[in-house]
C-alpha cells in the first residue's frame, strides 16, 4: 500500500543543532560568572564609598568599568538569543514535481537594484541578471526588474547588450546543465581548461561575451553611449530620454522593456523571460528613501506588468550560483508542510573574491551564515536586503489583514491581464514611480519597505515579525548566491558605520526591539533583533577596555584583581597563574582572577566553537576578533557619535553606496593579505591611537615590572591586555611605520595619533596623580 503522500514527499525538514544543549547549559554557568562580576563592582563600590576617594580618579575608572561591563553582560544577553534554539533545515527539491506541475509554479519576479554605475560596473550588475534569468525555471513566469537609481543610460546599455548576450547563454547554459550560470564567473572557472575552450560553441560564446564587455568598456570609459552601438529605433528613443538637464538626481522616470516574455525567443527558439529596466523619477527637491524607495518603486511597478506572487530581491553585487534556488526554496512555499504565514524564505549572502585569511572579516559569518541559525529556531532571520524570495502579499499588512490601496492595480491579488507594453499599463507604471506617488499613502510606514532607517531591511523584517509573519532561512551546501564585499579597509567600515547607524535608529525609536518586540514576538527573538540594533553599543566596552586599562598601567595603577606573581619569586605550587594559599584554596583575589579568565575565555572560546564548527578556520577567527576590536574603535563608535548628533539634529548621513571597484595594486595588496589604509579619516586616527596607547603602556609595563617584580601580579592583567591588543595591532604599527607602498598609514594620520597619544599620556599622568 503506498503510504499517504505527504509523508513521503516531505519537502523540508528542520532539526535542532546538537550544540542546543551544551549552549544552554553554558549560558546558565556563564550567567552565573556575570553575577559574581557584579557582585564584585558593588564591593568596589562600596569600598569605595567607605573611603574618603569618592571623587578622585579611582570613582572615574570604576565607573568607567561598571559600564563597559554593564554593555557587555547586555551584549552577552541579546546574543544568547541565537543560542537557545539553533536549527538546521533541508529542503527535497526533487519531490517538488510529485506535488506540482511545472505549469502550477508560481511567478517570480526578480528585483535587481544599483544606484551608480561609477561604483558598481554595469557589466557586473548585467551579469547578475543573466544569472538569474538562466534560472531553471519556466521563462515564461520569470520576471527580472532592475531598478537603476543612479539613472544612467550605460547601465541600461549594459541590459540592451545582456539581453542579446542572453539569447545564447540561456539555451547554452540550460542544454549544458552550467552551474554557474553568470558568464563572468563561467569563463573565469574554464579558465585554461583547453578541452572545453576550444569548442566552438564555446569559443563563440566567450567571443561574444568579450566584444560585450568591450563595448559597455568603451561606453563607460566615454561617459555615453556611441550612436553606432544604438542598432534599433526603440534603442534610441530610450537613450533620447537622456536629454541634457537629466541628471542622476533629476530626472523623469525611464521604462525600458528590454525582453518581452511574449515576443522575444532565444536562439532555440524558446521564449525568454520579462526583463524590464526601471530608474524611477528623481527631484532635488524630494526625498527618494535610498534602496528602500527602489523597492517600492519596484513593488509597484512590477505589480502592474506580472505581479508574482513571489518575490527575489537582489542587490547587484551578488549573482545566483545555482539555477536550482527557486525550486529549493519553493519548497517552503508550497506543498502540504507550507506555512501560509512565511513571509519570506532567506539564503546566506556568500561573497567570492575573499583572501584566504579574510583580512577584514568581511565574510560576516556571524551575521550572515551563523546567527541566522538562531534566529531560524525562534521566529526567522532578520532580512539582509539581498538573497531572499518574499511572498509579495507580506509587504501588505499582516498574514490576516490586507492593507487597502489607493490603486487596486498594485495590490497583492491584482491579475495583470494586458501585454506588459500595453499603452495602459506604461502610463500606469509611469504615474506610480513618480517621485511624489507616495506622499500621503502608507507606502514606507504600513506598506512595503519600512522607511526611516538606513538599515531598510532589518527594519522591515522586524516590523513584518511583530505583524505575525514567521521567516525561513535556506542554507544549502552549494552557496545559492554569491557577492562581493568591500574589500577596502575603509570601504567596509564605511559600510559598517552606516549599517550600526540605521540599526541604532531603530534600536532607540518608537519600534525598539525590546520595549516595541517583547510584547509580540517574546523576549529572546526581541533579544535577538537587539543585538543587531545595539550592535554599535559594542564600542562603549572596546573604547574603554582599549584606554582606560593600558592608561592607569602606564602610571603603574593598578584596577583589575592580582593575576600570576612574577616567576622569579620563589614560591611553589602555581598553577595557571593561580597561588595555592596554605589553606589549599585559591585566595579571594585571585578567585576574582579566575572568575575574569573565565569570562573572557569562556566567550572567546564559545565564539570559536561556533564559527569553527560553521567551517570557519582558526586564522579566520583570529582576523575576525581582531576586526571586532578595530570596530570597536572606528565604526561602532562613530556611529553612536553619528546617531547623538543626529539626534542634535547635527548631522544627517544618507546611504554611501559602497565601491565594488578596486585598483589593481590595491587587489594585489589585498590578495597578499596586507592591511590597506591609504587615505585619510578619521576613523584612521582613533584607531591608530589605540594601537600606539596600547605599544606604549605595554612597553612601559613591562620596563615598569621588569625593575620592580613586586609588581607583576598586580599589573598582570593590565600588561596581558595591552600585550593582547598590541598583537592584535601589529599590521597596524607596519603601515605606519614600516610600508612605503601606497597602502600604508598616511603621515598626517600617524603624526596626529602620535600628538593625541601624547596628550592622553600626559593627561592620563595628571588624573591618576590625585
Ligand atoms: O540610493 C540607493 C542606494 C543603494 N541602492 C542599492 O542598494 C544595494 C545595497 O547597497 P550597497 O552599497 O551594496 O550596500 P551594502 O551595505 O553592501 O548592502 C547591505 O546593506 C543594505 C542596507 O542594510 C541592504 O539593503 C543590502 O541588501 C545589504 O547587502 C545596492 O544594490 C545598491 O545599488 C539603491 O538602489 N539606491
Ligand atoms: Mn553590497
Amino acid at each position: 500500500m503506498k503510504p499517504p503522500r505527504s509523508t513521503t514527499h516531505r519537502l523540508h525538514t528542520a532539526e535542532p543543532l546538537r550544540r542546543t544543549n551544551f549552549n544552554r547549559i553554558f549560558a546558565a554557568v556563564y550567567a552565573a560568572a556575570v553575577l559574581l562580576l557584579l557582585f564584585r563592582h558593588a564591593l568596589a563600590i562600596k569600598s569605595l564609598l567607605l573611603s574618603n576617594l569618592a571623587y578622585g580618579s579611582r570613582f572615574a575608572v570604576i565607573f568607567a568599568m561598571l559600564i563597559s561591563d554593564i554593555v557587555l553582560i547586555f551584549m552577552w544577553c541579546t546574543e544568547q538569543a541565537y543560542r537557545m534554539r539553533p536549527i538546521r533545515r533541508k529542503e527535497f527539491p526533487e519531490n517538488l514535481k510529485e506535488i506540482v506541475r511545472e505549469d502550477e509554479l508560481p511567478a517570480l519576479d526578480v528585483f535587481i537594484c544599483t544606484a551608480d554605475p561609477y561604483k558598481e560596473p554595469p557589466l557586473d550588475v548585467a551579469n547578475t541578471a543573466l544569472s538569474v534569468l538562466a534560472y531553471d525555471y519556466p521563462a515564461e513566469k520569470l520576471a527580472v526588474y532592475v531598478s537603476d537609481d543612479g539613472g544612467s543610460q550605460l547601465t541600461l546599455f549594459a541590459f540592451l547588450e545582456a539581453a542579446k548576450f542572453a539569447a545564447r547563454w540561456l539555451p547554452y547554459c540550460k542544454k549544458n546543465d552550467v552551474l554557474d550560470r553568470n558568464p563572468e564567473a563561467y569563463f573565469a572557472k574554464l579558465g585554461h581548461d583547453s578541452d572545453r575552450i576550444s569548442s566552438e560553441e564555446i569559443k563563440k560564446l566567450k567571443t561574444m561575451y568579450n566584444s560585450m564587455k568591450l563595448r559597455i568598456d568603451i561606453a563607460l570609459e566615454k561617459g555615453e553611449v556611441d550612436e553606432e552601438f544604438i542598432k534599433e529605433e526603440r534603442e534610441r528613443e530610450a537613450f533620447a530620454k537622456w536629454t541634457d538637464d537629466f541628471t542622476r538626481r533629476n530626472h523623469p522616470t525611464v521604462i525600458q522593456i528590454i525582453l518581452n516574455n511574449a515576443e522575444d525567443k532565444d536562439i532555440g527558439g524558446h521564449s525568454m523571460p520579462n526583463l524590464i529596466y526601471l530608474s524611477r523619477e528623481k527631484s532635488k527637491a524630494l526625498p527618494h528613501q535610498f534602496k528602500a524607495g527602489a523597492q517600492n518603486a519596484l513593488l509597484r511597478v512590477s505589480a502592474t506588468m506580472t505581479n508574482a506572487p513571489i518575490i527575489l530581491t537582489l542587490d547587484c553585487d551578488m549573482y545566483s550560483n545555482d539555477p536550482q534556488t527557486p525550486l529549493r526554496v519553493l519548497c517552503y512555499f508550497l506543498g502540504p508542510d507550507a506555512q501560509s504565514n512565511v513571509a519570506y524564505v532567506h539564503c546566506p549572502q556568500m561573497f567570492n573574491g575573499i583572501n584566504k585569511t579574510d583580512i577584514y572579516a568581511c565574510e560576516n559569518k556571524f551575521i550572515f551564515q551563523i546567527n541566522p541559525r538562531g534566529y531560524d529556531g525562534l521566529l526567522g532571520p532578520s532580512y539582509n536586503g539581498s538573497c531572499c524570495f518574499i511572498r509579495r502579499r507580506a509587504f501588505f499588512g499582516a498574514p490576516s489583514s490586507l492593507e487597502s490601496l489607493e490603486i487596486p492595480e498594485i495590490g497583492p491579488d491584482h491579475i495583470p491581464n494586458r501585454p506588459i507594453h500595453s499603452k495602459e499599463v506604461l502610463a500606469l507604471a509611469h504615474h506610480i514611480s513618480s517621485c511624489n506617488y507616495e506622499n500621503k499613502t502608507n507606502w514606507g510606514s504600513k506598506i512595503g519597505v519600512r522607511y526611516g532607517s538606513l538599515v531598510e531591511d532589518y527594519f522591515t523584517s522586524f516590523r513584518m515579525h511583530t505583524q505575525g509573519w514567521r521567516t525561513n532561512f535556506c542554507y544549502p551546501k552549494r552557496a545559492p548566491f554569491l557577492g562581493n564585499a568591500p574589500i577596502s579597509l575603509v570601504g567596509l567600515l564605511s559600510q559598517c558605520k552606516r549599517w550600526c547607524l540605521g540599526l541604532i535608529e531603530v534600536g532607540f525609536s518608537k519600534y525598539s526591539p525590546i520595549i516595541y518586540g517583547t510584547p509580540k514576538l517574546g523576549i529572546v527573538m526581541a533579544l535577538a533583533y537587539s543585538y543587531l540594533g545595539f550592535w554599535c553599543t559594542w564600542s562603549i566596552p572596546i573604547t574603554i577596555y582599549a584606554f582606560l586599562p593600558q592608561l592607569a598601567l602606564l602610571n603603574g595603577v593598578s584596577i583589575f584583581p592580582k593575576g600570576c606573581q612574577f616567576p622569579s619569586v620563589e614560591t611553589h605550587g602555581y598553577v595557571l597563574g593561580v597561588s595555592i594559599s596554605s589553606s589549599g584554596g585559591p585566595t579571594v583575589t585571585e578567585t576574582w582572577f579566575l572568575l575574569y579568565l573565565f569570562l573572557v575565555l569562556g566567550a572567546y572560546a564559545q565564539e570559536y566553537l561556533d564559527f569553527s564548527l560553521e567551517g570557519g578556520t582558526f586564522i579566520r577567527w583570529w582576523n575576525y576578533q581582531r576586526m571586532w576590536l578595530i570596530k570597536g574603535v572606528t565604526c561602532y563608535s562613530f556611529a553612536l557619535a553619528e546617531y547623538l548628533l543626529n539626534c542634535l539634529n547635527i548631522s544627517t548621513q544618507g546611504f554611501n553606496v559602497t565601491s565594488k571597484v578596486l585598483e589593481d595594486e590595491q587587489s594585489k595588496r589585498y590578495n597578499k593579505g596586507i592591511f590597506e589604509f591609504g587615505v585619510s579619516s578619521p576613523m584612521f586616527v582613533s584607531l591608530t591611537t589605540a594601537a600606539l596607547v596600547n605599544l606604549v603602556s605595554f612597553i612601559v609595563g613591562v620596563v615598569q615590572v621588569v625593575t620592580d617584580t613586586g609588581k607583576f601580579e598586580d599589573l598582570f592583567m593590565q600588561i596581558f591586555l595591552s600585550g593582547f591588543v598590541t598583537l592584535n595591532a601589529w599590521p597596524i604599527y607596519e603601515a605606519m611605520f614600516f610600508r612605503s607602498d601606497s597602502g600604508r598609514i598616511v603621515t598626517k594620520t600617524t603624526v596626529v595619533s602620535a600628538l593625541l597619544t601624547l596628550a592622553f599620556c600626559k593627561s592620563a599622568s595628571l588624573i591618576f596623580s590625585h
